[in-house]
């Protein structure tokens, strides 16, 4: 189901000033689709998405999911239609002294699901998360990763249309990180549920956001396919964070001048490095010296980048350059570094 917001917007008012959390913002995410949302602590990442089920009120605009326009139900038809969207946070939001079982059954009681199905429902859905093992466990005995699947168990139990997940994987591991955005996935493809993922973590979006928004003070101020978005952001903040993934500094001990310089490329496909090097090697009088390189794959698709110096005369360097920016599919950037 799709999710759309038009000039939604929310200001705080606090003691004697206010607070503009989210400046009027329109965005449309398409049924089925997984939408990230990245931005620095205060971006405004969780207002924006606790807008979407009314969890906090706009000030202004309106939200629509499906057919629903949110903005416009009465108190007691939005109660009902907000069990159809799912949510997860960053501290899982069990109760810990119960039974992963019985915190399943407390979403499905609130929601008048039929006592009968109500086992069954619990079983498919510790099905559906790994975890059926588990369930006569304390949920305060789990580890982070079990949480969040009782998390997500409890999110989808009501199959909803859309799960928003607020910094879902922020407390956990690189691993359990993978295993858990993982399982998002398998579940966004096989319930073709519409996803919205929140993140401080580029990390986060590269391996499970279809598109991306950046926000930065209350805005989105930069979206794309997450792909394109990695290999041509056009904000600087979004630049930072793609640095942040490739982590590439020039060494202190580089003095660059005309006939020293550091050269980054981008390669938009795979393997392409090693045959592109030995060719500069081969058709260029200079000397060259990797200083970095890495490969990510951006939702699956790889995306490389590599650092090196070149050492000569300054006409062969420029020769090089204009060589590297007429040559497909690779190109030069100029913020990694
Ligand atoms: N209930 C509230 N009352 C007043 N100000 C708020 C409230 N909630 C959020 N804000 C303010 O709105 C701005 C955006 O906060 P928000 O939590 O949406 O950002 P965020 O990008 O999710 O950051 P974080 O990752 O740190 O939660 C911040 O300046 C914050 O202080």
């Amino acid at each position: 189901m799709s999710i759309q917001l038009d000039s939604v917007s929310k200001t705080y008012h606090l003691k004697g000033r206010t607070v503009e959390a989210l400046k009027p913002t329109s965005l449309t995410v398409e049924t089925g689709e997984i939408f990230g949302l990245i931005g620095y602590s205060g971006a405004g990442k969780s207002t924006l998405v606790r807008l979407i089920n009314l969890l906090e009120r706009p000030s202004e605009g309106t939200v629509t999911v499906g057919n629903d326009v949110l903005t416009e139900l009465s108190p007691k038809d939005l109660r009902i239609r907000r069990q159809k969207i799912g949510m997860i946070f960053q501290q899982f939001n069990l109760i810990e002294s119960k039974t992963v079982y019985e915190n399943i059954e407390f979403v499905l009681k609130a929601s008048k699901y039929n006592k009968k199905d109500v086992p069954a429902r619990i079983k498919e859905l510790l099905d559906l998360v790994g975890l059926n093992d588990k369930s006569n466990i304390s949920a305060g005995n789990l580890s982070g990763g079990q949480k969040q699947r009782i998390g997500i168990a409890r999110a989808l139990a009501n199959n909803p249309d859309i799960l928003l997940c607020d910094e879902a994987t922020s407390a956990l591991d690189p691993d359990t990180t993978k295993s858990i955005l993982n399982l998002l996935k398998s579940i966004n493809r096989s319930l073709g549920i519409t996803m919205v993922v929140i993140t401080h973590e580029m990390e986060v979006i590269k391996e499970i956001a279809d598109r991306v928004g950046v926000m930065s003070a209350g805005e989105i101020i930069e979206t794309g396919e997450t792909y394109s978005v990695f290999s041509h952001p056009k904000e600087e903040i979004t630049k930072d964070f793609v640095q942040e993934i490739y982590n590439f500094e020039v060494p202190a001990q580089i003095k660059e001048t005309p006939e020293n310089q550091v050269i980054t490329i981008q390669f938009l496909s795979e393997n392409a490095e090693e045959n592109y090097l030995n060719q500069l090697y081969r058709d260029f009088d200079l000397s060259i010296s990797i200083l970095n390189g890495r490969i990510e794959y951006i939702k699956e698709k790889p995306l490389g980048f590599l650092m090196f110096q070149v050492s000569g005369d300054t006409p062969e360097i420029d020769r090089l350059k204009s060589h590297i920016d007429n040559t497909h599919g690779i190109e030069r950037v100029g913020y990694i570094g």
